[in-house]
């Protein structure tokens, strides 16, 4: 089995890593440059390298076509011009999807198929450098075939993607669109509305900066994604983005009402009604946005505390993926907070932690 991988940055990487080392698969990547092919060898993360299209292409059973949304379509076209494998099935793995699927099944492929793909796991990192086996783990990965796809191709891929360890979801490419501009392209655009908006005060005053540590540093942490890639994100669901934008403007005015009037009952009953929804987001699985399981513990402010409980959960091996001082003055409990890439961890971290008499919340 061959598979070809076309763009190994964050997501191609990590697909990479999920089949490489496979019995009887080569994983074989692409780059237009010369010295990013050789990273990806170096690194571990491919079989081989190459910077020409056809040889990727060539005798591949599976494409991955993993570069930015703008670029994706080109791809396609390339593809199409070359004697592809038959059965050879070509998947992509951009964040719209309307737009590519439409695009390719208007080509013909010559005895290959394309299926729309969206892993929906990431981060606002980028490049293969911030690849990871585990990305996919346990996410959602949104398959979105068309009435012209077969469905045992849809089954071969899903079967395929088994070792992703994802969770396969199919959808329509244009409700896909709208239900992800919501949930994932309009936060972006808000965290970097919200971080630009606070930049400007901060010229005048960079008190704004210094206090704008933590929970701030959080819920914009998607502010600092690629420029490129969100760049076509948002160009290629334009329209959908320009509904939301409508809509979250009027959410805006809402609230500017709401404190012009003084309607201190209105401002709770926003509140009210934010606040049952989220109760009802389904709790501890990946999402779209990718969180931390965290859990906070209060602990006295003394030397050597901090590595006595790094200590304590290396010995359960327990992996801590981050620990941050939020509060530590002298005489004043330092709260420390600590995050875990898997539900699990944090569950054994907090029996663990409160067996041995530390006061842990979530
Ligand atoms: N960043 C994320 O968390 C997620 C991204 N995606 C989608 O995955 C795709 C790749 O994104 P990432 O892996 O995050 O980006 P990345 O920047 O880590 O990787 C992009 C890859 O495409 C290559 N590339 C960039 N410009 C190119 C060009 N003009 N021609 C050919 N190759 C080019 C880069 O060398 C790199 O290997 C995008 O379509 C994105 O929408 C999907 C799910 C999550
Ligand atoms: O960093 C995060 O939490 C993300 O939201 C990552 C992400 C970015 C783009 C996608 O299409 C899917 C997931």
């Amino acid at each position: 089995m061959r598979i070809a991988i076309f763009g190994v940055g964050l997501i191609g990487g990590s697909l990479a890593l999920c089949f490489k080392g496979k019995p009887g698969v080569h994983v074989v990547g692409h780059s237009i440059n010369r010295s990013s092919t050789e990273k990806y060898v170096a690194r571990g993360v491919v079989d081989s390298a190459t910077t020409s299209l056809e040889e990727a292409a060539l005798d591949a059973d599976l494409i991955f076509l993993c570069v930015p949304v703008g670029r994706l379509e080109e791809y396609v076209d390339a593809l199409s011009r070359l004697p592809l494998k038959r059965g050879c099935i070509i998947t992509d793995v951009g964040s719209t999807k309307a737009s590519v699927v439409r695009h390719a099944d208007k080509l013909g492929l010559q005895g290959a198929y394309f299926i729309g793909g969206h892993p929906m796991a990431g981060s606002e990192r980028s490049g293969v450098e911030a690849a990871s086996l585990h990305l996919l783990e346990n996410a959602y990965y949104v398959l979105t075939p068309t009435e012209n796809t077969p469905a045992e191709q849809v089954n071969k891929l899903e079967g395929l993607l088994k070792c992703t360890r994802a969770r396969v979801v199919i959808a329509d490419a244009v409700q896909h669109d709208d239900i992800v501009g919501a949930i994932s392209h309009l936060p972006h655009m808000i965290a970097v509305a919200l971080v630009n908006q606070i930049a400007g005060y901060n010229e005048s005053n960079d008190l704004y900066m210094r206090l704008a540590a933590g929970g701030f540093r959080d819920i914009t942490r998607i502010a600092s994604s690629d420029p490129v890639i969100w760049r076509d994100i948002l160009l290629s669901n334009r329209e959908v983005m320009l509904k939301l934008v409508s809509d979250w403007q009027e959410r805006m005015d809402r609230f500017s009402d709401l404190l012009r009037q003084e309607d201190g009952d209105g401002i709770a009953e926003e509140f009210r009604t934010a606040g049952l929804f989220r109760s009802q987001l389904p709790e501890r699985r990946k999402g779209m946005i990718t969180s931390l399981f965290e859990c906070y513990v209060d602990v006295p402010d003394h030397p050597g505390i901090i590595g006595k409980i790094a200590t304590e959960l290396g010995h359960a091996k327990i992996n801590l993926s981050n620990l941050q001082i939020i509060e530590s003055r002298e005489d004043v409990p330092g709260i420390l907070r600590l995050s875990f890439r898997q539900a699990e961890d944090l569950d054994r971290a907090t029996a663990l932690l409160t067996s041995s008499g530390y006061d842990v919340h979530m």
